[in-house]
């Protein structure tokens, strides 16, 4: 809590120096006014009492001033509180996702933990400022406490001592229920996330037409609904062990205050107190309570922002640093060798890849192919770095790529995914995403998109390569004339433009393509790999595809199945070999001719082993 706290405090103070100290000032100020009133009230009180009028002026006048003072204070402290939450904010939220970013892996966004975490952690990152808040508030209700304290105990020490002993109790047991409050949410993350899921799902362009053409939406939104039950159900709970708790010590401090109240009027009574001493009480004691009850509430809250804020620090935490001087990666000059990969995506998961021996020579393409789930995708996202090889190696060039800062290895990598990405961004920056340095160069970028085919459709779009790739925000441009929103591109429109991306790195030492042309007409598809080939012609390439007629010409084809590179040769070497590959070529040019009967009968058996 300490950690966090200083860390905290060291944010805020970094974001916004200046407001912090004019909000102390003014919170100091604000703490000091209820004490000076309660003084010049008793003042007053006793002049009028003693008809003393010409000492009624200055202290009539104090009370009017405090009273402005105190209004004024607390408009411009709701603007400074405002204003260093901002920019705390804006800072926190900053140093959040630099760290996020800075995972190198995806194993981590695959774990539920992380994402509860990561879910409070923003949270957290949206009102850090909250923390000094409530720091603040703490202490201006501590000031308060200090002046009316002073103040009661001159009237009733033993009474005053009581006040004080009757909050230690309060402050004890509303810190276990904000202890209990931080566990409840932690609790209920997985719940709020699902609602979340479901909610996305009902709101987005993406689930739309699936959604209403199975008619999901009272599926989805019962789902959506019975999470949110199940979160509410648990946040009742705790309201309710609140509500009992804190209406028990509201309670007992009424009794307090009412015990004293009685005390003073008796005393005034018989003469041992004057008006003003009755009037300072009241004051005092109703003002001792109230800023007790607002320091513990203070405290309280402040704890719980502290034990939110901790998911943050232990994420900004885990994040690996940035390396200070990257190291560097030769070229590539031999290849790369898969050697004996085992991997598995968890300790609890199977295996998919068993012991996988491959090499990638340097300037040829390699084909990866086999049935679905053969772990194509996996091995590439080895190549990547994406997760490490639960035994065995990846060898650049004999350099382990685990030995190489995964951002210098990717540095020498292009790809485009199977699952890539539509940016809901301009289609200029669409494509220049693949090489950010590109997106000043626009010669590059429409040189990328030449080659992936999809030039002349970026030129025909409204603002051409300035249209924004996305239906649900107005466009950049401001045209009244124009749409008013951004345009939606084909299938296969975005994965040319998927493909560009990968093109601006068509220099790199490897490129990966993984299902580059699934979405691709016939002759689009052709001309693609024969952009490819061309391109990339002396260089490295891996490249996944299930239209093996797209990949004949790769140097070498390796078919995986069941885990393991089961052959491996050229289109000739493996049709002779009548193999696996042999049959599952068969299979897809009898698709194409007249007579469709492969010229090798193809069994299940035959396709390969069932998984
Ligand atoms: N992130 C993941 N976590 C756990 N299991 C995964 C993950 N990604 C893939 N798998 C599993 O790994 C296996 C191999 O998947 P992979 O995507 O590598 O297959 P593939 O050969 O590329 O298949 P396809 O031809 O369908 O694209 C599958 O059984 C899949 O369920």
């Amino acid at each position: 809590m300490a950690r966090c706290a200083a860390r905290a405090t060291a944010l805020v103070w970094r974001a916004a120096p200046l407001h912090v100290l004019g909000y102390l000032a003014i919170t100091v100020v604000g703490a000091a006014v209820p004490v000076a009133v309660a003084w010049l009230t008793k003042a007053v009180l006793d002049g009028v009492a003693h008809r003393q009028t010409d000492a009624l002026l200055a202290p009539a006048i104090a009370i009017a001033v405090a009273g402005t003072a105190a209004a004024a204070a607390t408009h411009a402290g709701n603007y400074l509180r405002a204003e260093v939450d901002r920019r705390a904010s804006l800072d926190a939220k900053d140093e959040l996702f630099a760290a996020v970013s800075r995972f190198t892996g995806l194993a981590r966004f695959e774990t539920p933990a992380f994402l509860d975490r990561l879910r409070l952690a923003q949270q957290s990152a949206s009102n850090p400022g909250r923390l000094v808040d409530t720091a603040l508030s703490a202490a201006r209700s501590a000031v308060t406490v200090a002046g009316f304290v002073a103040s009661l105990a001159l009237v009733n020490a033993t009474f005053t001592a009581l006040v004080l002993l009757s909050a230690l109790p309060a402050l004890l047991i509303e810190l276990r229920l904000s202890r209990q409050r931080a566990a409840m949410m932690w609790r209920i993350g997985p719940a709020e996330r699902r609602e979340f899921f479901y909610a996305r799902l009902m709101s987005t362009v993406d689930a739309a037409k699936e959604i209403r053409l199975f008619d999901l939406g009272a599926f989805l939104r019962l789902r959506m609904l019975a999470e949110l039950r199940t979160a509410n159900a648990a946040r009742r709970r705790m309201d309710r062990r609140e509500l009992l708790v804190q209406g028990g010590l509201a309670g007992a401090s009424a009794v307090v205050a009412g015990a004293g109240l009685v005390w003073a009027i008796t005393a005034a009574g018989q003469g041992r107190l004057s008006v003003g001493d009755v009037s300072m009480f009241a004051a005092a004691l109703a003002g001792v309570q109230a800023a007790l009850n607002g320091l513990v509430a203070s405290g309280v809250m402040a704890y719980e922002h502290l034990l939110t804020f901790h998911h943050h620090v232990e994420i900004v935490d885990a994040a690996p640093e940035p390396p200070r001087r990257p190291t560097s990666l030769p070229p590539l000059r031999r290849g790369i060798e898969v050697r004996d990969v085992w991997f598995r995506y968890g300790p609890d998961h199977p295996w998919i890849l068993r012991g996988v021996d491959l090499f990638i020579p340097y300037g040829e393409t390699v084909a990866l192919i086999g049935r679905n789930g053969a772990g194509k995708s996996t091995l590439v996202k080895l190549l990547c770095r994406f997760y490490d090889p639960t035994r065995g190696a990846i060898l650049w060039d004999g350099v382990d790529i685990r030995d190489v800062p995964p951002e210098t290895l990717r540095s020498r990598i292009g790809a485009a995914f199977q699952d890539f990405v539509s940016y809901e961004l301009t289609a200029t920056d669409n494509i220049a995403v693949g090489d950010l340095p590109a997106a000043a160069d626009r010669t590059r970028i429409e040189q990328a998109a030449r080659d992936s085919g999809v030039h002349d459709t970026l030129t025909a779009l409204p603002y051409g390569y300035r249209t924004l790739l996305s239906r649900g925000f107005p466009p950049e441009e401001e045209d009244e004339e124009g749409p008013d929103s951004g345009v939606s591109l084909s299938g296969g429109q975005w994965q040319r433009l998927a493909l560009a991306r990968a093109f601006l790195r068509r220099d790199r030492d490897l490129m990966i393509l993984d299902e580059p042309s699934s979405g691709l007409d016939p002759e689009a598809e052709h001309e693609v790999h024969r952009r490819l080939a061309e391109l990339r012609a002396g260089r490295t390439s891996v490249v996944v595809s299930h239209r093996l007629g797209a990949v004949r010409d790769a140097g070498r084809i390796v078919v995986l199945a069941d885990g393991v590179v089961i052959e491996t040769g050229t289109h000739a070497g493996l049709l002779a070999a009548g193999g696996t590959y042999a049959r599952l070529f068969d299979r897809q040019a009898a698709g194409y001719r007249d007579d469709a009967e492969p010229a090798t009968a193809v069994t299940a058996e035959a396709a390969g082993p069932s998984r």
